[in-house]
């Protein structure tokens, strides 16, 4: 595994198609999907609520509280198999996650839409640590004023993208939807909540 610098203007971005072998990809898979306490999160969408196009559960230590589109998440506990994952990240990224969101895209009609994970107890320049497991599905990044600065990949079964600095101040990004046949796919954002 090795995780290396993608280059994109304004942003810091780092990437390893394969930071999980495919083994190893397959069995956190399996316990994630298993362990996860999945829910319908409700989101706040130009002043209206609706039911999020996933499934979601908000992870963390006790103290990791967050608000979301409007909403205060109290954290579930960790799953053991996230645990794990979250020690390995916190030891090769030097980050001291305490929270992970985890999604799951059904399939094609699953998405999520352009956003910066810019809330205030992330702090000004927070380190996201996304990892990916099941069906490819393509991830864009657009900057939030110049639109000649865009990105997609393709990120994959145990595929690891790290978004540090000024990447939430500068972009968005989405997982749109697809009307291509997909399988489904879970992702794994680890966070660091700051403490108030
Ligand atoms: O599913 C993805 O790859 C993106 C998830 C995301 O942007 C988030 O959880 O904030
Ligand atoms: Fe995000």
């Amino acid at each position: 595994m090795s995780v290396k610098p993608l280059p994109l203007q304004g942003a810091e971005l780092a990437f390893d198609p394969h930071w999980l072998a495919h083994e190893a990809a397959d069995a956190l898979y399996a316990a994630v999907l298993d362990e996860v306490a999945w829910e319908v999160h409700r989101i706040r969408l130009f002043g209206r609520e609706h039911d999020s196009p996933r499934l979601s559960s908000w992870i963390g230590d006790p103290d990791a509280h967050y608000r979301y589109s409007g909403a205060d998440f109290r954290p579930h506990p960790w799953p053991p198999a996230l645990l794990a994952i979250r020690l390995l990240l916190a030891e090769e990224l030097g980050a001291p996650f305490n929270s992970v969101l985890a999604n799951r895209y059904r399939d094609g009609r699953d998405a999520m839409g352009w956003h910066s994970d810019d809330e205030p107890e992330l702090g000004p320049a927070p380190v996201i640590a996304s990892l990916s497991l099941g069906a490819n599905r393509r991830f864009t990044l657009k900057h939030r004023r110049d639109a000649s600065l865009k990105a997609a990949l393709e990120l994959g079964h145990g595929s690891l993208l790290v978004m540090s600095g000024a990447t939430q101040a500068n972009y968005r990004h989405a997982l749109p939807r697809t009307a291509k046949p997909v399988g489904e796919r879970i992702n794994l954002t680890f966070r660091v909540i700051e403490r108030r």
